[in-house]
């Protein structure tokens, strides 16, 4: 079966500026991918790219065995996507919120509120479905986007930096979610972050240093002996003498 993701040789500039250079990396289906890197690594770029945002300079990518510049409806149709910026309009309710991305989507009234109840159930805030987005906290809010990317049963969930800004607990009930979606469901999963306790050491991890894959293997294996993940990723975002690129895979 063709993987979840599939990015190829991927390039991409803004001028002269080399955002990405040369980036592959596979998300495998029912696999939870941890995308690490500092600021201004390229992680929203190569999400802009992936989502068809930006179009493509250099390289391929196919969603779900679909390639995106032959077939872009039948991979955009798998993909959901939790982009950094929050985008909920603050002023409707949670199902109004829903209810207009799933007309969006093309669902019909009575297939979106089935599907809106099973996710408000899934993130846990079925009994705020009648209040405005401006009375939850920026956790709830943030679970509401996960909702509202799924709306549409996608395979593959792509999240940019989806905790920021948010507490412990929030960011920890987040995580579960989306790591309950993988473990019973089977979603796919690219989680762009540099939070190091979102990541498990069994999960799949590259490294996005200054637009390249400086690292890439089982989250736990990136680090030599005795070395722990974020130590092995601050090694390898430091200077480029004391950088030692490892394939753990
Ligand atoms: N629209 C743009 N025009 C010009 N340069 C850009 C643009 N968007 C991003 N860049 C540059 O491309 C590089 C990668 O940026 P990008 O936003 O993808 O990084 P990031 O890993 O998502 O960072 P952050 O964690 O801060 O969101 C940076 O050098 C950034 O300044």
């Amino acid at each position: 079966m063709s993987a979840a993701l599939d990015v190829a040789g991927v390039s991409h500039r803004f001028g002269q500026r080399a955002a990405l250079s040369d980036v592959s990396l596979t998300v495998e289906r029912g696999h939870f991918m941890a995308l690490l890197g500092p600021n201004g690594a390229g992680k929203t770029t190569l999400f802009s790219v992936i989502t068809r945002l930006y179009n493509n300079q250099e390289g391929r990518v196919s969603i779900l065995g679909h390639p995106l510049d032959r077939e872009p409806s039948r991979a955009l149709a798998g993909l959901g996507v939790v982009f950094q910026a929050r985008t909920l309009d603050t002023d409707l309710t949670v199902a109004q919120n829903l209810h207009y991305h799933a007309s969006l989507h093309g669902i019909g009234r009575a297939a979106a509120r089935a599907r809106i109840e099973a996710l408000l159930a899934r993130v846990g805030l079925a009994e705020r479905r009648d209040d405005k987005i401006r009375t939850l906290s920026g956790g709830q809010s943030r679970r509401i986007e996960i909702a509202r990317s799924l709306i549409h049963a996608p395979r593959l969930l792509l999240l940019d930096e989806p905790t920021v800004g948010l507490d412990l607990e929030s960011r920890a009930d987040i995580v579960a979610i989306v790591r309950a979606l993988v473990r019973e469901e089977g979603l796919s999963v690219l989680w762009a972050t540099h939070i190091f306790e979102e990541i498990s050491p069994e999960d799949d991890a590259v490294v996005l240093h200054k637009g390249r894959i400086v690292a890439r293997g089982r989250a736990g294996e990136i680090g030599g002996p005795g070395e722990s993940l974020e130590d092995a990723f601050r090694r390898l975002v430091a200077a480029p003498d004391k950088r030692t690129v490892r394939s753990a895979a």
